[in-house]
């Protein structure tokens, strides 16, 4: 049976945090699109479960406008927008040029025209959010991950500015989490350097993350706002 609410997109989730968060909110029972760069089995695990699936890179303005398009297609209205997709890229990871570019078009372009451009679908719901995916690291910078923290902190300013922008019909938020699960090549040095890095010292996982986003939903009162989701980083 058709559900009567909208749906909630949630770009970059063929894996880790934003394949969580689909999985959660379609067992919540959520209607949900996803974005995907790569086809991997999460794509196919949450076709499977009932969601819609749009591939899309985020590499330019025009590949962002066809991505639009495409999701204009297939809804005309959403629930929430959940800017997930990112890199994390080093200046070390290729011509700074081009992974600064990377960084500003998944996190700042991305982001900035989807939300430009389907404010329309989001006022056809009764409840509408926008909630960007940043980082905790922009509260001091980066020494290693330059580009990447400048765009992510830029998201953090889109919160504000569109926060402003889109009341009341639409909150916009953000969640800035630290490191929230390791990736399968970390080695032991590298997980307990980063985990003494909090006050909790813990590897938390993908839940956190939607955790938070279920409370930006569901509360009428929180819109500009930024969480932040460090275990204590920032008393450590
Ligand atoms: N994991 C952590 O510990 C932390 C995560 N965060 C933030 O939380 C969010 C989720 O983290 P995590 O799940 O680890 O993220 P991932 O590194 O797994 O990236 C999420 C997805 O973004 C997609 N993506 C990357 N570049 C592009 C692009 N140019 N266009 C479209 N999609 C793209 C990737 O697609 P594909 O791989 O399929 O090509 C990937 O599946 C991110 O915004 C991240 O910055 C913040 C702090 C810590
Ligand atoms: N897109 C991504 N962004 C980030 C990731 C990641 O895996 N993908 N990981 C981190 C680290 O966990 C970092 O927080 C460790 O201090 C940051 N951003």
């Amino acid at each position: 049976m058709a559900s009567s609410l909208a749906p909630v997109l949630i770009t970059g989730a063929s894996q880790r945090i934003g394949l969580h968060c689909a999985e959660r909110l379609l067992d919540d029972g959520y209607p949900v699109i996803v974005s995907y760069r790569s086809e991997r089995p999460g794509v196919q695990l949450l076709r499977d479960k009932g969601a819609m699936a749009i591939q899309a890179d985020f590499s330019s303005q025009e590949s962002v406008m066809t991505f639009i398009a495409q999701l204009k297609d297939i809804t005309d209205r959403l629930r929430a927008i959940v800017h997930n997709a990112s890199e994390w890229l080093a200046e070390t990871q290729g011509d700074e040029g081009d992974v600064f570019m990377r960084m500003f078009n998944v996190h700042m372009l991305a982001p900035y025209l989807i939300n430009l451009h389907c404010a329309e679908l989001l006022r056809r719901s009764t409840t509408a959010d926008i909630i960007h995916i940043g980082d905790d690291v922009t509260r001091k910078g980066s020494s290693k991950h330059i580009a990447y923290c400048a765009s992510k902190a830029g998201m953090d300013n889109l919160t504000l500015s569109f926060a402003a922008r889109y009341a009341p019909d639409i909150k916009v938020n953000g969640i800035a989490p630290a490191m929230l699960m390791f990736k399968p090549d970390d080695d032991a040095a590298y997980r307990t350097n980063t985990l003494a890095k909090s006050a909790l010292g813990i590897e938390p996982g993908p839940d956190v993350i939607y955790q938070s986003l279920r409370y930006l939903m569901d509360n009428p009162y929180v819109t500009g706002t930024t969480l932040t989701v460090n275990g204590g980083r920032h008393v450590k």
